[in-house]
């Protein structure tokens, strides 16, 4: 199986394109006004409209509310959301994109509640005071390639470096990630893009062996 690739935090149009050109399956925009990589909905819009076609747009929202998440991720044209911050995970039901719902690692998860959802993944992150973004990874023996029968993003202080070893030992769905591949909060730097995917094709074609 391929891994998927969210790059998250994106607030340059350069940084988009080049991250495409790698053949990224998604990129993620960060809505949180606290966040060191947020971007204004209509500058994410503008960096939307120059993209081809098929590559998922994610909206990451921390403890929105459910019409600012409607409108942002309509002006911005987001095709699914990401929920990453202490919203009840039957929060998903009331979306109609697809959610990413971000669970922390380590802590003890409700699996009943979590098959229940209608989370679309769960994106498996290091938990962490600035709520994500925090460049930190976790102990991957926490992380599985499915929790409660849905698809695992694994997320949190992936790098070029780390992020083949992560692949073969978790095997997770998709791959996230904001700070390792950046020259600077918000920044990408497209020499790591270009390696932190590369090191993810590395290890999807060892396993194919
Ligand atoms: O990136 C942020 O600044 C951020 C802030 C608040 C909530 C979520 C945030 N990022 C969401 C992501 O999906 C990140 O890619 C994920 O937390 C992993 O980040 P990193 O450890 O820097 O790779």
């Amino acid at each position: 199986m391929r891994t998927r690739i969210k790059i998250c935090g994106i607030t340059r149009l350069e940084d988009a394109l080049a991250a495409v050109a790698l053949g990224v399956d998604a990129l993620g925009f960060n809505f949180w006004a606290q966040s060191k990589r947020h971007v204004a909905p209509d500058v994410a819009g503008q960096i939307v409209r120059r993209l081809p076609p098929f590559v998922t747009t994610v909206g990451v929202f921390v403890n929105a509310m459910r019409f600012e998440i409607f409108n942002v991720a309509g002006e911005a044209r987001m095709q699914a959301i990401q929920l990453h911050g202490d919203e009840p995970v039957g929060e998903c039901s009331q979306y109609s994109f697809p959610v990413l719902y971000r669970l922390r690692a380590g802590e003890a998860w409700d699996e009943a509640a979590l098959a229940r959802s209608q989370a679309t993944a769960f994106l498996l992150d290091t938990p962490s005071p600035a709520q994500g973004g925090a460049g930190v990874p976790f102990d991957w023996s926490l992380a599985r390639p499915e929790i409660a029968g849905k698809p695992v993003i694994l997320a949190g202080g992936l790098t070029p470096e780390n992020v083949g070893e992560a692949v073969r030992r978790v095997r997770p769905y998709g791959v996230d990630v904001a700070s390792g591949v950046e020259s600077s909060p918000g920044v990408k730097d497209h020499e790591k893009l270009a390696r932190f995917v590369e090191a993810v094709r590395r290890a999807d074609a060892e396993e194919e062996r």
